[in-house]
This record gives C-alpha cells, sequence and structure tokens, in this order.
C-alpha cells in the first residue's frame, strides 16, 4: 500500500506541507512518495502504481498552480476511483479576516469544481511570507497581500502562518479514508459522493446562507467522537461496519448526539449521517462550534 503526494511549490512552503503530510502518514505506517510536479511532469508520474493520492498547491495571483491543474486533469479518470485529498496553500487562509479565509476556500472549491474532481479530503492552510526569497517587486507586492489580511510585517524576517496541528489532522483524516477503503472496498463509490467540509467551511455555509442545510460536526473527546447533528427530526447512520454505534437523539436541545465507541485508531472519524429534514437548524454554543469536520451526506 503505498501513497503518493503531489505538489507544486514556489517558495517552499507547500513542499513543507508536503512533507509534514509524509511523515504523519508514516506514523499510521503509510509510506508515501512526495513528488514535485515541477520537477516530474504529470504525464511521467506513473499514478497508476499508487493506492491513494494527495495533492497540494499553493496560490499565486488568486490561481492555483496550473501544473497541478494539468496533473489533475491528465489523470481524472483514476483519482476518481481512489482515495484523494487536496489541499490548498494560500496567506489568505492565514488572513485575521474571515472573509478573506472564506475567499480562498470558496477559490480552492472553484479551482476543484473546475477540474471535476471532488476529494473526499480537502482543506485550506495558511501559508508563509518568505521576504528572503522575494526579489524587489514581489516583496512590494506581498507586503501588500499581508497588510490587506491585517499584518503588519517588515521585510527583515520571513513568517510563517502554517497550522501544523491542522495539518496533522488533514493527514489523519486522510489515513482514516485509505484505511476505510481497504477494509472496505464496496464503500468507495459512497466516499466518492461525500465530501469533508472544513470546519469554517460548514458552520459558515449553514449560517449565513441556507440555515436549514446541513450541520455536521464531532468534538474530539479524550479519544471518544461526538458529533452533533442539528435537527430537529430522525437521522440515520450510514450502516457499514467502520461507523460503529451511534445515534442518540436528544429532542430538549435538538440536536443529535452521534457517538461511537471504536477507538480513533480504528477510523471512527468516518461518522456518516444523513439529515432527514429541512426544518431550521437550533443555535449552536459557541463550544460546540469548534468541531472537527465529519463525513456527511445530505438528501438534498
Ligand atoms: C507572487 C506571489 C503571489 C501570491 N498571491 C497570493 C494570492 O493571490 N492570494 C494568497 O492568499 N496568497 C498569495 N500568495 C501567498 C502564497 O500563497 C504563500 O506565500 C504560500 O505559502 C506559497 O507557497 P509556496 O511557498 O509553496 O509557493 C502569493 C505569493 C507570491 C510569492
Amino acid at each position: 500500500m503505498r501513497n503518493l503526494i503531489v505538489f507544486a511549490s514556489h517558495e517552499g512552503q507547500t513542499e513543507q506541507i508536503a512533507e509534514r503530510i509524509h511523515r504523519r502518514l508514516l506514523e499510521h505506517s503509510m509510506p508515501s512518495d512526495v513528488l514535485d510536479v515541477v520537477q516530474h511532469s504529470a504525464t511521467e508520474i506513473q499514478v497508476e502504481a499508487y493506492d491513494a493520492v494527495l495533492i497540494g498547491s499553493p496560490m499565486h495571483f488568486g490561481r492555483h498552480d496550473p501544473r497541478i491543474r494539468f496533473f489533475i486533469e491528465h489523470n481524472l479518470a483514476f483519482l476518481r476511483e481512489i482515495p484523494t485529498a487536496f489541499f490548498s496553500v494560500s496567506l489568505a487562509s492565514a488572513s485575521k479576516k474571515r472573509k478573506e479565509r472564506a475567499e480562498a476556500e470558496r477559490l480552492a472549491n472553484e479551482f476543484l469544481q473546475s477540474t471535476q474532481w471532488i476529494p473526499p479530503v480537502m482543506d485550506c492552510f495558511a501559508g508563509a511570507l518568505k521576504y528572503s526569497k522575494y526579489g524587489w517587486l514581489k516583496r512590494q507586492i506581498m507586503h501588500r497581500i499581508a497588510q490587506r489580511s491585517g499584518e503588519e510585517t517588515s521585510f527583515e524576517q520571513d513568517y510563517e502562518y502554517t497550522d501544523w496541528e491542522r495539518v496533522d489532522d488533514f493527514a489523519d483524516r486522510f489515513a482514516t479514508l485509505v484505511r476505510a477503503c481497504k477494509r472496505s472496498p464496496e464503500l468507495r463509490p459512497r466516499f466518492s459522493e461525500m465530501r469533508l467540509p472544513t470546519r469554517e467551511y460548514s458552520l459558515r455555509r449553514v449560517r449565513s446562507k441556507r440555515r436549514t442545510a446541513n450541520l455536521y460536526h464531532v468534538v474530539a473527546n479524550g479519544g471518544r467522537l461526538n458529533g452533533w447533528v442539528p435537527h430537529t427530526g430522525a437521522f440515520r447512520c450510514m450502516k457499514s461496519p467502520l461507523i460503529g454505534r451511534m445515534c442518540a437523539k436528544r429532542s430538549r436541545t435538538k440536536l443529535g448526539l452521534a457517538r461511537t465507541s471504536r477507538k480513533r485508531s480504528q477510523g471512527d472519524l468516518l461518522l456518516g449521517v444523513k439529515q432527514q429534514t429541512n426544518k431550521p437548524l437550533p443555535k449552536l454554543a459557541a463550544s460546540q462550534r469548534n468541531g472537527m469536520p465529519i463525513w456527511c451526506r445530505t438528501n438534498r
């Protein structure tokens, strides 16, 4: 079982993130090859030799790397068959302004949509400001971008904003997906219909645009995972040997509590819940919002 991590990187931050994911996957006993599309052309990389593929691209001038786009388009059919993940690296994701972070997410989603590839695991990571590596013009541009994000920076030093815990969490989710697909190959087609929303994304979308939309997240709780599913009616677990026992309904709070007794290492991040009603969502307390996302699928 071997994974492929493909990335493009201009100043090395996406590469560092790819290396970190590689190390984290090794902790899950999942070896990977880490390949740079700048050094290896997309047509040269034999994706069919791998069981799972993870792709990372930095954002420059609002665009993701064209070589990554080519790689995805070139291997689209195969990528749809296997467990995959995508991460985007940008400064906007490091912004103090929620709007900027949302914009980074929107651009990443738009990029994926344009390639027609839906990786089940996706996240946007904050990148770095590496003034020491920029020429004069780039420095001015980057200084402006940083200012727009609410950061006062100096040319004298480099800045790294990447949240490494979030990167580890991403790698863990990917490992869970790979394990799940290995154990139950029949689930693969289902995974390709799912999307793992990032924390903020799922919440914001629900609360601002369509209050009746689905909102799913889980809170890590000392090795156990509790999933909060706001709904007013019943919700159903997707029956799967991976998911374990869940579902307890709290009608008073109008929150569904999904719980699995499996250990994290066994893959209990994979909670699958299907929302069955479209009634308005209840408000969530701040403490409940800081959860981790879970697998979800709606009947919309
Ligand atoms: C020339 C240039 C343009 C950039 N444009 C954007 C941008 O439009 N939006 C953004 O959020 N970040 C932008 N960034 C920030 C990069 O996404 C960030 O520095 C990231 O860490 C780069 O990853 P890399 O080192 O792997 O290339 C830009 C960086 C450079 C150097």
